[in-house]
């Protein structure tokens, strides 16, 4: 396909995004199946462009003077993709482009970004939460919220279980994965330009073989936290995915139990060709409908690790649509499952063992928040250095120590966000309980 048809199909599948409500997902394959012609390098540039256009939606908007998505898409390719007036205009002229360029556009394409424009336009969030990126990030929100406008990297863990570091290494070369800075079990490739055909991970017979797992470096640290050792008995009590589930088997080197639990039964039975394929085999799952058996664990667990539902503000460079979805009345749902959540699996936790709180949302509301209101309802409970928790498992670099414990409050609770750290915006709190066997 010509740059033309793309930009096109691009305006059609962000105009289904924004006016259907349909997710980019959906959206994209609704388009793929009218466009039997695309080739996969067409449908990543199309989705890539479309991406870029919903994460900086305010300030294309704010600069294009408009918000309807021919105005995103075109000022995505100026604004986000550097291309230059002439080689929009040259792309425009095909017979499957949209309409010429307007004077009106060309000017808005030329012209320079308002360093006066409003925080919520700059740092591409929605207005209603100004308060918010205000009190988590003072003045720092503009650029904190920016870095999250930008494209994500991919982190892979190796799993040790399989595999280690150095076996690992050679096979992800294809994919231009680099060690991590962060972990020492983990790669990096950085993001990906949409409009250049790149080698695709699945393809790597490293990844088909189960030697490494798609997890954010953030999700990783925040997994290290739980420093879960070989023979203990932990709870991942909203085990989900298994993303969590899989690296605390890691950490205990298959010795030991972990009882994943989830409210969805659903997510919970897709956890399991996904434990096959880690060789994870000390992996019980407790399903929702077996509440005797999650009655038995009561007061009996080393460590209990919450990966709370959340708002999933952290995540908002790989899914950008959801920054624009996100209500109030959502955020205090989801406070409210936190709180609840917490107070729930903290009955597991045995005298001295440890509960890890953790969301991928870098907002206090669903952060210390929550913490302060569990440790102020269960004295049983103290707040320890979560940092010093994550550097004990012994699998973040030296620099990955130094950066956790950067971003490490006062209290003990971390906050890592991309700009911080170049992960997604990840927080996580360590709280222990009183006990004799402390
Ligand atoms: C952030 S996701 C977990 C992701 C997962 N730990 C991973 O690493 O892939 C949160 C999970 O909490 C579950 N959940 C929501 N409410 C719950 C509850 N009251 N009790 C247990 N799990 C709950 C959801 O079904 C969802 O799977």
């Amino acid at each position: 396909m010509r740059s033309g048809g793309k930009i096109s199909a691009a305006i059609g599948v962000l105009t289904d995004v924004l006016e259907r409500h349909q997710p980019v997902k959906t959206a994209m394959r609704d388009w793929g199946k009218s466009a039997r012609y695309a080739g996969s390098k067409d449908r990543a540039w199309v989705s890539g462009l479309v991406l870029d256009a919903l994460r900086r939606k305010n300030s294309i908007g704010y600069r294009m003077g408009e918000d309807s998505p021919r105005a995103l898409v075109l000022g995505a390719l100026g604004f986000a993709w550097g291309w230059d007036i002439a080689q929009i205009e040259a792309a425009m002229d095909d017979e499957h482009a949209p309409e010429a360029l307007t004077a009106a556009e060309r000017e808005r394409l030329v012209g320079a970004p308002d360093p006066a424009a409003p925080a919520h336009v700059q740092g591409d969030f929605p207005e209603w939460m100004t308060p918010m990126m205000a009190r988590v990030f003072g003045a720092d929100a503009v650029e904190e919220v920016q870095a999250m406008a930008m494209r994500a990297d991919v982190d892979l863990r190796v799993n040790t279980l399989k595999v280690d570091a150095e076996k690992a290494a050679f096979p992800l070369k294809s994919a231009d994965a680099e060690p991590s800075r962060l972990l020492h079990n983990a790669f990096h490739i950085p993001a990906k330009d949409p409009s250049k055909r790149e080698a695709s991970l699945e393809s790597i017979p490293a990844y088909s073989k189960g030697w490494v797992e798609v997890q954010d470096a953030g999700s990783q640290i925040a997994a290290a936290a739980a420093n879960a050792q070989p023979g203990e008995q932990v709870l991942d009590y909203c085990s989900g995915g298994g993303g969590k589930t899989i690296a605390l088997a890691a950490q205990m080197k298959g010795k030991g139990q972990i009882f994943a639990y989830d409210i969805d039964g659903k997510r919970l039975s897709a956890l399991i060709p996904r434990l096959k394929r880690s060789g994870a085999t000390n992996v019980q799952l407790v399903h929702p409908s077996e509440a005797v058996q999650l009655d038995t664990l009561t007061g009996l667990m080393d460590c209990v690790f919450v990966d709370a539902p959340c708002t999933g503000t952290g995540t908002w460079r790989r899914r950008p649509d959801s920054k624009w979805r996100i209500k109030q009345g959502q955020l205090e749902k989801r406070m409210a499952e936190q709180t609840q959540i917490l107070a729930s699996a903290s009955a597991f936790v045995k005298p001295g063992g440890r509960l890890v709180f953790a969301t991928c949302s870098f907002l206090m509301e669903e952060g210390e928040d929550r913490v302060e209101e569990f440790l102020a309802a269960h004295p049983e409970f103290t707040e320890e250095d979560a940092a010093a928790a994550a550097a004990a498992s012994g699998l973040l670099t030296d620099e990955g120590a130094n950066v956790v414990q950067r971003f490490r409050m006062p209290a003990g609770s971390v906050r890592l966000t991309p700009r911080r750290a170049g992960t997604d915006g990840f927080f996580f709190a360590v709280l222990r309980r009183a006990g004799a066997d402390a």
